[in-house]
C-alpha cells in the first residue's frame, strides 16, 4: 500500500473544545488462576472531533482490549479502571460521562454502544445475526437509536445502504448476510454502524479479511463518511500503511502501554522508539521490495509476571543493562505533540527530552 501522509497536528495536546473522548490512564486485567495478565496497563488517548486516531502495533499488545473497554464489553474476568470521558450533547449544551462508572449491562451504555460510539469488526458475521435479513437488523440499529417509525427507519436504512456504496440496496435489504459477498458485508456492517449517527466510529482491523482492492475501497469510504458526518474514528491495525491513509493521530501500543503518541507525519518522519523504527523495518516499501523484509525479532511476552522497567526490553537493540531494565519508564515529551516511552528518546534531539506527559 502506498504511503499517503497528512499534515495534521497532533491529538496529544489538542484544545479541550475539540476533544470528543479522553481516555485516562486505563487499566484492563484480568484476573486468572495462573495470576493477573495485564492486558491495558495505563493508557492515556485522546481523541478529537471529526478526526482519525490510529492505534497501531503487533498482535497481543492490547489494541482490541482496549476498543472492548471504551464499549464496556470486556469479558469476564476482565476488571476496567481509569477514566473513560465521553462527551455528549452539542456544544454549549454538553456533560461529561465517564464509561468506566457505569454498569456494563445498565441501559446508559447500552443507549452509547451502537448509538455515540459505534464498532466495526474484520469479521462481519460478528456484527450481523445470521437469521434475519440485512435491512431488518439495520433497521432495527434505527429505531433503537433514531426514530420510531417504521417507515421513517426503512427510508434511513436505504440512505444509508446507497451511502456506503451498496449496489441494489432494495434487494440487499432483504437478503440475509451470508447471502453477500464479504466486501458487500463489510459495506453493510459500516451501514448498520453509521445508521445510528455515531459520534464515534471504531474500526478494529475491518479490512484485514478483504482482498486488496476491496479493502481500499472501504478504508475510502470511511474516510469520505468521517469527512461528510464529521465522525471521529478510532482506527485499530497492526499495518503502518494503513495508519498513514487513514490517521491523524497515531499511537502505538506495546504490551498494554502506549509507547509513542503523536500526529501522522511526525510518525512517519521522526519516529523515536526503538519498537516504532522496528515496525517501520518490517513493513515492505518500494524502494526495499527486493530486499528481506526484517521482522522484530522475539515475540510480544505474555503480559503477566512481567520483569521490571521496558516491556520491549528483551527485544530491543538499544536495551541497556541496569538502565532500562530497572523500573517504569515513563511517556517523556520530546516535543509538541510527541511522547515516547524510551530513555533515549532524546538522542536524535539536542534540545533533550522534556516532561512527563
Ligand atoms: N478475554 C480474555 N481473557 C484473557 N486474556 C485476554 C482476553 N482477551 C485478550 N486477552 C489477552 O490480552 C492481551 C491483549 O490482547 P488484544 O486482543 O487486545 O491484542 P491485540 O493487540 O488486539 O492483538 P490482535 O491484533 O491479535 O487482536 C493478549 O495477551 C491476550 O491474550
Amino acid at each position: 500500500m502506498s504511503v499517503n501522509i497528512k499534515k495534521q497536528s497532533a491529538g496529544a495536546g489538542a484544545a479541550n473544545a475539540d476533544v470528543i473522548l479522553e481516555v485516562k490512564d486505563l487499566k484492563v486485567h484480568f484476573h486468572l488462576d495462573e495470576g493477573k495478565l495485564k492486558s491495558v496497563d495505563g493508557v492515556n488517548l485522546t481523541i478529537r472531533k471529526g478526526k482519525t486516531l490510529g492505534i497501531v502495533g503487533e498482535s497481543g499488545c492490547g489494541k482490541s482490549v482496549t476498543s472492548q473497554a471504551l464499549l464496556r464489553i470486556v469479558p469476564h474476568p476482565g476488571t476496567v479502571e481509569g477514566q473513560i470521558l465521553l462527551k455528549r450533547g452539542n456544544t454549549g449544551n454538553s456533560e461529561t460521562v465517564d464509561l468506566v462508572k457505569l454498569d456494563d449491562k445498565g441501559k446508559e451504555i447500552r443507549s452509547i454502544r451502537g448509538g455515540e460510539i459505534a464498532m466495526i469488526f474484520q469479521e462481519p458475521m460478528k456484527a450481523f445475526s445470521p437469521i434475519h435479513t440485512v435491512g431488518d437488523q439495520i433497521m432495527e440499529a434505527i429505531l433503537l437509536h433514531r426514530t420510531k417509525d417504521d417507515s421513517e427507519a426503512r427510508r434511513i436504512a436505504l440512505e444509508t445502504l446507497q451511502s456506503v456504496g451498496m449496489s441494489n440496496p432494495v434487494q440487499r435489504m432483504n437478503e440475509f448476510p451470508h447471502q453477500l459477498s464479504g466486501g458487500m458485508r463489510q459495506r453493510a456492517m459500516i451501514a448498520m454502524a453509521l445508521a445510528s449517527h455515531p459520534n464515534i466510529l471504531i474500526a478494529d482491523e475491518p479490512t484485514t479479511a478483504l482482498d486488496v482492492t476491496v479493502q481500499a475501497q472501504v478504508l475510502q469510504l470511511i474516510n469520505e463518511l468521517k469527512e461528510k458526518t464529521g465522525t471521529s474514528v478510532i482506527f485499530i491495525t497492526h499495518d503502518l500503511g494503513v495508519i498513514a491513509e487513514m490517521s491523524d493521530d497515531v499511537a502505538v501500543m506495546y504490551l498494554g502501554k502506549v509507547v509513542e503518541y503523536t500526529d501522522v507525519d511526525t510518525l512517519f518522519y521522526g519516529a523515536r522508539h526503538p519498537y516504532t523504527k522496528a515496525l517501520f523495518h518490517s513493513i515492505p516499501s518500494v524502494a526495499s521490495r527486493n530486499k528481506r523484509l526484517e521482522s522484530i525479532e522475539g515475540t510480544v511476552p505474555f503480559p503477566m509476571n512481567l520483569p521490571e522497567g521496558c516491556g520491549f526490553y528483551s527485544r530491543c537493540p538499544r536495551a541497556e543493562d541496569g538502565l532500562c531494565n530497572v523500573t517504569e519508564i515513563p511517556l517523556f515529551k520530546v516535543s509538541e505533540n510527541h511522547y515516547v516511552r524510551c530513555l533515549f528518546a532524546e538522542e536524535q534531539n539536542p534540545g533533550g527530552v522534556g516532561n512527563e506527559h
